[in-house]
């Protein structure tokens, strides 16, 4: 189906129409009056009114001086394209035609005592001071037989002239001053309610961003002093502009150009009461129905009280995730409590016995070699006694610090008793263990008496037993239990050694 096309007229269209008509009547007007106006007519008129006088005042002359005769030959001779004249008769004032000329017996119309026309004319012949008769001249028909004929008329050209000049120079004039005193033209008041009772802030803007509607919803975002807002362009409205995200172009501007809407636009302005208002900016053209944009439709959703309760709930949850980070800290410190040694870092007695069950059932379960060291610090008594409880302490931390670095990541330290600890080799063979004490027994030997730094250095070695994980052994106690006997060995074979 065709689509049906209305066309209207536009408010400042018709206020231009009734104007122009007004002026026009005016002008006729002042020209019948005046007769201010050029028109062939009017020329026509002024030219056969002076032939006919011309010719009447020549026949008046031949009369006065008695010929008579000459009067035809008079008319005859007036009768001329540029006159128009086309016939003639001269009647005496008893009725008597004396002379008859052209196409006067067609072409008079007028009945006796009716007035001149344009195309018919009589004039009053006077001899010798008194009426004598009467001259009847029929000329070309003076109304117009065509359009062009119109068109050329110098009135009708004025006429056409100030029509088509008065509606544009009203109709621009007026489609600016009715932006600024008449909205409702604009916008009906019907539409303007119906926008009222929205609770979103809504602007109607024309193609060059000035307002045409505001809502009341958007008045009420706006803090008090901003004045009139019909026939603003929105451009100039800093409240809203200094709010924008800073862009090249204006969001209602773009989707206007780009004929797409530009949708939720964040917006942070000063609210009515100077507290801040976060607002979404929706701009979407308004199309004509056939691919024109006429303006754009912006609209404001306040956001506030949301923003406001996300806001409160990213502090809840970043306050929650601050004290779940701290339960988690004092978990890991207790766990650290209460599986590590506090004096050295290194697990403490209970830690390392549940992990030796696991690494013993490891190597039951995957047949790989556990091996066990037992380690003890050497006349540690003596070291107390001679240097004090404080650098004994300090000569606990050195060795461990010594074993651990001889030790892989899987491998475990316990410290078993006071100077006495128990180290596990998951997947060591019984030579790699003892290599591994070895290491560690020079390691001791060599650097923790010098880490202590003290002016007396005392001399620190640890002395060494292993033992391999034998399936049928009575758990990880009994393992342990060989080592230690084997560290018996090496106390008994002269301290700082392996057995
Ligand atoms: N400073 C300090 N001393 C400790 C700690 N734990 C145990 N001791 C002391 O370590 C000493 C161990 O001495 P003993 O068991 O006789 O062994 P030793 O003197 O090292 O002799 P051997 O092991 O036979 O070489 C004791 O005097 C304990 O008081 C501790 O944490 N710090």
């Amino acid at each position: 189906m065709m689509p049906r096309l209305r066309f209207s007229l536009s408010p400042a269209s018709r206020v231009a129409i009734g104007l122009v008509s007004l002026m026009l009547t005016l002008l006729l007007m002042a020209d019948v009056v005046t007769g201010v106006l050029p028109s062939r007519l009017g020329e026509a008129k002024r030219a056969r009114e002076a032939t006919a006088q011309l010719l009447a005042t020549r026949l008046t002359t031949a009369l006065n001086a008695g010929r008579a005769e000459q009067v035809g030959t008079l008319m005859a001779s007036a009768m001329t394209p540029e006159s128009a004249l086309q016939g003639g008769a001269l009647f005496t004032a008893d009725g008597r035609l004396l002379a008859q000329r052209g196409n006067h017996p067609k072409g008079w119309t007028l009945a006796p005592a009716e007035p001149s026309t344009l195309d018919n004319i009589r004039v009053p012949i006077i001899a010798d001071e008194r009426p004598w008769g009467e001259l009847q001249l029929v000329f070309a028909p003076a109304l117009p037989l065509s359009l062009g004929y119109w068109l050329r008329d110098p009135l009708v050209q004025a006429i056409i002239f100030v029509t088509v000049f008065a509606f544009i120079a009203f109709h621009l004039y007026l489609r600016r001053m009715m932006r600024y005193m008449d909205p409702n033209a604009a916008v009906p008041e019907r539409v303007r309610t119906a926008f009222d009772t929205l609770s979103e802030g809504v602007l109607v803007l024309d193609p060059e961003g000035s307002i045409m509607l505001a809502n009341r919803a958007f008045k009420n975002m706006l803090p008090p002093g901003v004045g009139a807002l019909t026939g603003l362009n929105a451009s100039s409205l800093d409240w809203l502009v200094n709010g924008l995200p800073a862009k090249s172009e204006l969001p209602w501007t773009e989707a206007m150009r780009s004929k797409a809407p530009q949708l939720g636009l964040p917006l942070r302005v000063q609210g009515p009461n100077g507290a801040n208002l976060d607002l979404v900016m929706n701009c979407s053209p308004i199309d004509d129905g056939r691919g024109r944009v006429r303006g754009c439709l912006a609209t404001f959703s306040d956001v506030t009280e949301l923003h406001e309760r996300t806001e409160g709930l990213r502090v809840a949850l970043e306050a929650l995730s601050a004290s779940q980070r701290e339960i988690e800290q004092k978990n890991e410190e207790l766990t650290l409590q209460a599986t590590r040694d506090p004096l050295t870092g290194c697990l403490n007695r209970r830690a390392l016995m549940d992990l030796a069950d696991k690494r013993v059932a490891e190597a039951t379960r995957d047949a790989t070699p556990l091996c066990c060291i037992m380690c003890d610090i050497d006349h540690f008594k003596s070291i107390n006694d001679q240097f004090g409880h404080a650098l004994g302490d300090r000569v606990i931390q050195a060795s461990v610090r010594s074993l651990n670095s001889g030790l892989r990541g899987d491998d475990l330290l316990g410290r078993y008793g006071g100077e006495e600890f128990c180290i596990l080799l998951p997947r060591t063979s019984l030579e790699q263990a003892f290599e591994v004490a070895e290491r560690l027994r020079h390691e001791v030997d060599t650097h923790v008496g010098i880490a202590l730094r003290q002016p007396a250095r005392p001399k620190v070695t640890m002395s060494f037993g292993v033992a391999l994980w034998a399936p049928g052994m009575d758990g990880p106690a009994a393992l342990i239990d060989l080592a230690d006997q084997a560290l018996y060995r090496s106390k008994q074979g002269g301290r700082n050694r392996v057995s």
